[in-house]
């Protein structure tokens, strides 16, 4: 496919998500509809309906509104492109531009804090403002870029520099992160990764960098009873198994289907985790943690639908069932044990608000709080850690 080829591609996908499809399912059906596409066609396409989503509402600023046409004709400026040369009508080329469009194209661009500040849904722009207060301009412009990808380096299997020689050997390159010392880096080859011999082997897990070094707060040793209470998939459960191989860590949710990935994932790292049914958990860990549902703001770079998804009611909904699930969990850690709470969110309201919250109803004592934003390098994070006030 040509450049331009490609771009129709993305407007037609992107007028699909008009009522309501979801960006992987229309790009599945494009897919499927498109035999011709090579894997760089598809990755290219996919690439330009993802930048678009990230940047939904600057791009129909510069393009002149939210139809796929205009949120591409946004992105080709954005980007630079040379607009006369892809949009010729040409082949598979998108229709040359209209008089009314070209007036409009040639309109000066806003400065790009005023383009970043559109990135956000208005209503929670004020609220970010707040919270993230002299960081909100960097973070906004941060969260217009695609993430990096990183890896976490099972270190139960090996260092990390052994660990980055086995993944160079397979076309995949990358750097340590200081973030986390389990922490790499991918700057080439990403898509690689899954089918690569070091993932087979258990050698190294797809994990943000903020998730592995909040990991890394938290004091798990051999012997100590573990529950994951808010497990899905089990990242942050794999993760301290990696920490401490001899640690007895379950993993409990309250969806058991979403952990039904965690026996081949542990099996493939070597690591011990059983899954316990709901009704089933016991009373007295020596640490519990939750990895709440939450807004997942600070992971919108990788699920960009998301931001434009999220109301201010369904965020309120989110932070009920937050301090909600913190009592619940806070009911099975033993005397003398800990709490780690933990979202990929960069609103107080779900992090530093939440936890103080916690503290100020329940008597429980905070030891430690961190927050990660993009700026950090990773993903927006927060983490928690709590003893009993008793
Ligand atoms: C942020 S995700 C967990 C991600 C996971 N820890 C990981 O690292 O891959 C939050 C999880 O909380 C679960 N959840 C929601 N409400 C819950 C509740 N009341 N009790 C336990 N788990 C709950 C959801 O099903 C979801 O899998």
């Amino acid at each position: 496919m040509t450049p331009a080829a490609r771009l129709a591609a993305a407007i037609a996908i992107l007028d699909q998500l008009r009522d309501g499809t979801p960006a992987e399912r229309a790009l599945t059906n494009w897919g499927r509809a498109s035999r011709f596409a090579g894997s760089g066609d598809r990755a290219a396409v996919r690439d330009h309906v993802f930048d678009v989503l990230r940047c939904r509402g600057s791009f129909a600023a510069l393009g002149g509104g939210e139809s796929g046409r205009a949120l591409v004709l946004g992105l080709a400026r954005a980007q630079g492109l040379d607009l006369a040369s892809l949009f010729t009508g040409e082949g598979h080329a998108p229709a040359p531009l209209t008089e009314a469009e070209a007036a409009r194209l040639a309109q000066p661009v806003p400065d790009a804090g005023a383009l970043a500040d559109l990135d956000w849904p208005d209503w929670l722009r004020p609220q970010l403002q707040a919270d993230l207060g002299a960081d909100y301009g960097a973070v906004s412009a941060r969260m217009r870029a695609r993430a990096p990808v990183f890896l976490r380096v099972n270190l139960a299997r090996g260092d990390r520099a052994a660990v980055q020689a086995a993944l160079a050997a397979e076309g995949i390159a990358t750097r340590p992160h200081p973030l986390a010392e389990t922490a790499l880096e991918v700057i080439e080859g990403a898509r690689r990764i899954q089918a690569s011999e070091a993932y087979r082997e258990g050698l190294v897990e797809l994990q943000d960098a903020a998730s592995q070094a909040a990991i890394a707060l938290v004091p798990v040793a051999a012997g100590m009873r573990v529950l994951d209470f808010c497990a899905g998939g089990g990242g942050k459960a794999l993760a301290l198994a990696a920490c401490a191989p001899a640690a007895r860590i379950e993993a409990h949710d309250v969806d058991p289907g979403r952990m039904r990935d965690i026996p081949v994932r542990a099996a493939r790292a070597g690591a011990r985790i059983s899954t316990v049914a709901p009704g089933r958990l016991g009373r007295e860990y020596d640490l519990v943690l939750v990895d709440a549902p939450c807004s997942g703001s600070g992971t919108w770079r990788r699920t960009p639908e998301a931001k434009w998804r999220l109301t201010p009611e369904r965020l309120e909904t989110l932070c009920t069932l937050q301090a909600q699930i913190l009592r619940e969990a806070a009911a099975r850690v033993a005397p003398g044990g800990r709490l780690l709470y933990m979202t990929c969110s960069l609103l107080s309201v779900e992090n530093t608000a939440q936890a103080a919250a916690f503290a100020r109803e329940t008597g429980w004592h905070m030891d430690e709080e961190r927050r990660f934003t993009p700026l950090d390098g990773g993903d927006g994070f927060f983490a928690a850690l709590f003893h009993r006030g008793d």
